[in-house]
């Protein structure tokens, strides 16, 4: 096809076309659209339905090193070389991401054609990609970055799963299998799971491995303590607040655990702790799946599930009035009971193993021995405060230990039913053995209150000024 000749005496700028109108709004709405143009970081090219041009834009001239207003009523042929714009306008057809090679340069360009009551009146050019491997490195660069995605994933769900699964859970005592198996069946649910037992059994952990054995297990896993969120701040954890909710609320608003948990598992701990007035909004976003932040109108979808633990007895709240019935059935669907220590005694040993290794860790060469009498004491106590408690009592065991053997005369006095006096027992005097079953005592009400001082000093009866007391004197940590 034959180039047609430029028209140089006849300009086609909107510009001029607008200054004819006399129309000082559409002249300065027309500027603003130049300037933008002008500032479009790509080059840009119009032209009209013969493909002369109308706009031409700074940064086109920059990359051409012409006078954008020189190319003004030129047609696009004369101006771009390999230009397409004017069979563009011909075919009404658009060309996206179209190789172009300009000054030796493979370039990615579209053409759009404009079009009025399905006539072409312009067509709009763009440069898209200065050079084309420009795109191969963007496409490089995405392929990387979706790779590293997913390795980021699968390194995600390893950390998760190394630390969480049913797996890590040590338990070979039939009640232990048993809850394993039904637990995994929960996990392959949607549905609330109530997970019951004495402070220190495991709830949490089973609460965790629920959530990385299910199909949420790349989404978040949020876990709540009613127990320990003020009451008044309660409400706002849980369900975020907007903007100037409340004095001290942050100017942007905040979203809630809810918010944070979607797609992913909500842990509720210590669920017998959540005030009266609180459990019909949980309520309502378990029945309806959706919430409003404090102060905001909007109403928020969600989906979580609802793994809820207690140690207290919810039945016997709902009786005394503290829990809503209707709050306990919904939670309760799935009921998982966590068995105390003692009612698993062939546990104990291969938890003890365990939190052995933990302590050591990767320490080469090192490994710390329980004598056989020792294991008996360990199997014959009753665990008050179940895994917890032989955690922490291996703990200091081992912070203290002159050999690698733990023997009877390491372990606490509370594990051995009263002291023996013995001929071996040359060093055991009253008073010391009294301090040893005094120390013992406080550290296993601190274990079971959780480190929760007033609630120690409770358990043992005596005042919180006289626990702070007995603590110092034992050299006790007293944060
Ligand atoms: N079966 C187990 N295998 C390995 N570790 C365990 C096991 N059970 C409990 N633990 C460990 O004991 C500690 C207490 O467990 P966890 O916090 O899950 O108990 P809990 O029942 O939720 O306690 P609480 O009711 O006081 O919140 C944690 O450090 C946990 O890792």
């Amino acid at each position: 096809m034959q180039t047609p000749r430029p028209r140089t005496g006849r300009p086609r700028t909107a510009e001029n076309r607008s200054a004819l109108s006399g129309n000082a709004g559409r002249q300065s709405e027309i500027d603003l659209l130049r300037l933008i143009i002008d500032n479009i970081y790509h080059g840009i090219m119009v032209t009209d339905s013969e493909g002369f041009v109308t706009h031409f834009n700074k940064p086109y001239g920059q990359f051409l090193g012409v006078e954008p207003a020189d190319q003004l009523g030129k047609h696009c042929t004369a101006v771009v070389e390999n230009s397409r714009m004017h069979l563009v306008a011909q075919s009404g057809r658009p060309e996206i991401n179209y190789p172009h090679r300009i000054k030796g340069h493979d370039m990615v360009v579209q053409r759009i054609p404009i079009k009025r009551d399905g006539k072409v009146i312009a067509v709009f050019g763009q440069v898209m990609f200065k050079d084309v491997r420009e795109v191969s490195k963007l496409a490089k660069k995405l392929t990387m970055l979706e790779s590293k995605v997913e390795l980021y994933e699968h390194e995600l769900m390893v950390l998760r799963s190394a630390r969480y699964t049913m797996d890590s859970i040590i338990g070979m005592s039939d009640p232990m299998r048993e809850l394993k198996r039904e637990a995994l069946k929960a996990a392959a649910t949607h549905l609330p799971v109530l997970i019951t037992g004495e402070s220190g059994t495991g709830k949490e952990l089973f609460a965790q491995a629920i959530h990385h054995a299910s199909a949420r297990r790349l989404h978040p896993f949020v876990r709540i303590n009613c127990a320990a969120i003020p009451r008044d701040l309660m409400e706002s954890e849980l369900f975020g607040y907007e903007q100037g909710a409340f004095t001290g609320a942050l100017s942007k608003g905040k979203p809630g655990k809810f918010e944070l948990a979607h797609h992913g598992t909500v842990f509720l701990d210590e669920i017998g702790d959540l005030p009266l007035d609180m459990q019909p909004k949980l309520l309502r976003v378990l029945e309806e799946k959706e919430f409003e932040r404090v102060g905001g109108n909007s109403v928020i979808p969600v989906d979580f599930r609802l793994i809820a633990a207690t140690n207290q007895n919810l039945e016997q709240m709902v009786d005394d009035r503290r829990f809503r019935r209707d709050l306990f059935y919904r939670l309760n669907v799935i009921p998982l009971r966590v068995p105390a220590l003692r009612e698993r005694r062939e546990d104990i040993i291969l938890l003890a193993r365990h939190v052995l290794d933990q302590i050591l860790g990767d320490a080469p060469g090192l490994y710390i021995k329980i004598d056989a009498r020792s294991e008996t004491m360990l199997q014959n106590h009753d665990w008050p405060g179940n895994v917890r408690e032989l955690s922490n009592v291996l703990e200091r065991i081992v912070s203290s230990l002159d050999g690698d053997t733990i023997e009877p005369r390491h372990l606490p006095f509370r594990l051995s039913n009263f002291p023996k006096v013995t001929s071996a027992s040359k060093d055991l005097n009253l008073r010391e053995a009294l301090l040893r079953a005094e120390e013992d005592i406080l550290r296993s009400a601190l274990t079971l209150a959780k480190n929760n001082k007033a609630r120690a000093a409770r358990l043992l009866g005596i005042h919180r000024t006289q626990l702070y007391k007995k603590m110092k004197k034992h050299h006790l940590p007293q944060e």
